[in-house]
């Protein structure tokens, strides 16, 4: 195989990628997959998975039991409003989806198992590589596509340490961008972070549970505008504010190394 082809190979499978992606909020539910003893939720179903998927790898943004209890309160508040599917394939009610979340792209794509021996085979998604229940970031992403908004519930584990006890900076902006960059993802389709800004407004403290909130401020052409808090979960405190400049990219523009 020439480099030529393994390149429009690897723009198909990228594109397929990114394409379940986005449908994924638009699949008739986005059941929820409950592997908690203390989750209390009304849908008890199974997490539904776009067709690309060869078999079924690990959903990360499901409970494990290193969630505090105010991470699962959170998550069944959200959860419990949820579009569940209703008889006949319809569904029915609630204006949250939960966002499913893996460790690798490619591998899980139609033709990555391929791509990833060559050139993935030890890529990991960044919030997603340490295999330690509550290590490092534990989180769940839920999109209002009416509201156009995003809420992602986060708990920063001890590998997360910047200042004593408390929460790194560049591992508050990793899922700042994260939250934001998945959001507009949603709402625009492949595109990559030209500009992130940030205001540290009080440490978040190592071991918490804070909400990251996100919202579409504005598109415009390639240009996809959003706005973000960390919060303290009854919304008391400002952690962090932020706001993000997204461009619409073309998958060729990665292959091309930018
Ligand atoms: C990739 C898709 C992933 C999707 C995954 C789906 C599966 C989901 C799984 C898991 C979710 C995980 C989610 C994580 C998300 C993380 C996202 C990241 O961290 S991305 C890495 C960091 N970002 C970079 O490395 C970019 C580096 N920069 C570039 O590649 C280019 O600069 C780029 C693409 C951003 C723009 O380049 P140009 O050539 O396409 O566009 P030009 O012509 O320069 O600009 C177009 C317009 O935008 C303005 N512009 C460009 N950069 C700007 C800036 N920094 N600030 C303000 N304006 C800017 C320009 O002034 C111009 O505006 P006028 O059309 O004239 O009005």
């Amino acid at each position: 195989m020439t480099h030529e082809s393994h390149r429009v190979q690897m723009a198909r499978s990228l594109g397929r990628l990114l394409k379940g992606f986005q449908s994924l909020t638009s699949l008739p539910a986005m059941r929820a997959q409950r592997s908690h003893p203390s989750a209390c939720v009304p849908c008890r179903t199974t997490v539904a998975l776009p067709s690309l998927f060869s078999f079924k790898p690990r959903d990360f943004s499901l409970p494990n039991s290193s969630w505090s209890s105010e991470m699962m309160r959170l998550y069944d508040h959200y959860n419990s409003q949820c579009e569940v599917e209703a008889e006949r394939g319809e569904t029915r009610g609630g204006p949250w989806q939960r966002l499913p979340s893996y460790n690798r792209s490619l591998k899980y794509a139609t033709g990555g198992v391929y791509l990833s021996k060559i050139i993935q085979s030890r890529a990991r998604l960044f919030t997603r590589n340490i295999r330690e229940p509550g290590a490092a970031f534990e989180y769940v992403l839920f999109v209002n596509k009416e509201e156009q908004r995003c809420v992602c519930i986060f708990q920063a584990g001890h590998l997360l340490e910047g200042p004593p006890g408390h929460v790194h900076g560049g591992a508050i902006a990793t899922m700042i961008d994260n939250v934001t960059g998945t959001h507009a993802t949603v709402l625009s389709g492949p595109v990559m972070t030209a500009n992130l800004n940030i205001n540290y407004r009080s440490p978040v403290p190592l071991g918490s549970t804070v909400l990251i909130e996100s919202s579409l401020d504005t598109k415009e052409g390639r240009k996809t505008f959003i706005s973000c808090k960390v919060t303290s979960t009854d919304g008391s405190k400002l952690h962090t504010e932020a706001t993000a400049l997204f461009l619409s990219i073309n998958v060729s523009h990665l292959l091309r190394g930018g």
